[in-house]
């Protein structure tokens, strides 16, 4: 950093017009850093709002595929597919995870049909499909890791089958990226990418989302024994780390904005891609405040993103995708 003084330096100078400020800017959102969920139903020309995420609702299959045409004609790259599963379909075992015929599996096969060119992504976790709302198999009170990837592995198979691009274990088993990645290659699955949820903490900031896939009410307990503690930041570089030694394509850390220092350390140990994920906590706080008048949603929708990009984030995955690439289309681009 060269050393000078005031007057010789005088920061003010490169803020004084909005072109020295575009020519000075550091980072950018572009519709190609963002993901896009989606919450899925069955039926046909659903839409069923979330009341906990205003703007956001459940779609039948037929009305998510609308939406992912639009998302495509924005410039998003990749959506993210969530069921929400027939309570009756959920169970112990969560048997309805690994039916090929499920409901992210149909959607997954209509979504690649209409738009080839969409990437897909889709969670692996158990927690929409068990009866107790949890990301594994229990025995007693206690999630078992090992027997749980077995069922995780199924998973992954029949959503890379369908026709998945991204299978993004968020589950937190130790051990689950290796295990997934071997079933992926010995099925001649070569091509397909994880994207490892490898630092998920423990947050209360997933409330609406488990509303929108319809958790909250059945969650026995909290899942402390296997995401992390919010308190940890040297325990995330060493699941990073595990995982891309077990086959990680892509990293995300989740929750976002309160987990920005978690975004740069990653981004700077590994250089992997490294995501973050601004979860409905997050979208609802903003949606809240800026329906009573009390934020401006565009500006602050902007400037969070905008946060992510510059902590070092390769993209985010945020409820906020289609309306933010609106906005970006009908402004220039970028911001
Ligand atoms: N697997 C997804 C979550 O656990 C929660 C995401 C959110 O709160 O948006
Ligand atoms: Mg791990």
């Amino acid at each position: 950093m060269p050393a000078s003084g005031f007057p010789a330096t005088r920061m003010r100078r490169n803020r004084q017009a909005d072109w020295s400020r575009r020519l000075v800017r550091e980072n950018v959102l572009t519709a190609a850093d963002l993901i896009w969920p989606l919450f899925v139903i069955d039926g046909e020309n659903q839409v069923d709002p979330v009341p906990s995420m205003p703007g956001v609702a459940r779609r039948s299959i037929d009305e998510t595929v609308r939406m992912v045409e639009s998302a495509a004609e924005l410039g998003i790259p990749a959506v993210a597919l969530f069921p929400n599963t027939d309570p009756a379909l959920r169970d112990d075992a969560a048997s309805e995870a690994v039916n090929p015929e499920n409901l992210v599996c149909r959607t997954v096969r209509a979504v690649k049909q209409a738009v080839p060119e969409m990437g897909v992504i889709c969670d692996v976790a158990l927690d929409p499909y068990t009866s107790h709302g949890h990301d594994g198999i229990m025995r007693g009170a206690e999630i078992v890791n090992d027997l749980t990837i077995e069922t995780l592995i199924q998973q992954a198979l029949v959503q890379a089958e369908a026709g998945c691009d991204v299978i993004a274990p968020s589950d937190m088993m130790d051990g689950r990226i290796g295990a997934i990645r071997h079933a992926l290659e010995d099925s001649g699955l070569t091509k397909t990418m994880i994207m490892s949820y490898a630092a998920k903490y423990a947050s209360a900031f997933y409330g609406p989302f488990r509303d929108a896939v319809g958790s909250s009410g059945t969650l026995k307990g909290d899942k402390r024994t296997y995401q992390m503690d919010p308190a940890n930041t040297d325990e995330a570089l060493r699941e990073v780390e595990l995982d891309i030694a077990e086959g990680a394509d892509m990293i995300m850390v989740k929750p976002g904005m309160p987990y920005l220092d978690i975004v740069r350390r990653v981004h700077e140990s590994f250089g992997v891609p490294t995501f973050a994920y601004q979860v409905s906590g997050e979208y609802a706080m903003m949606m809240a405040a800026a329906e009573n008048g009390w934020l401006d949603k565009d500006r602050v929708m902007l400037e969070s993103l905008l946060a992510f990009k510059r902590a070092g984030a390769s993209g985010i995955l945020t409820y906020f995708a289609h309306d933010v690439a609106t906005t970006l289309r009908d402004t220039g681009g970028v911001a």
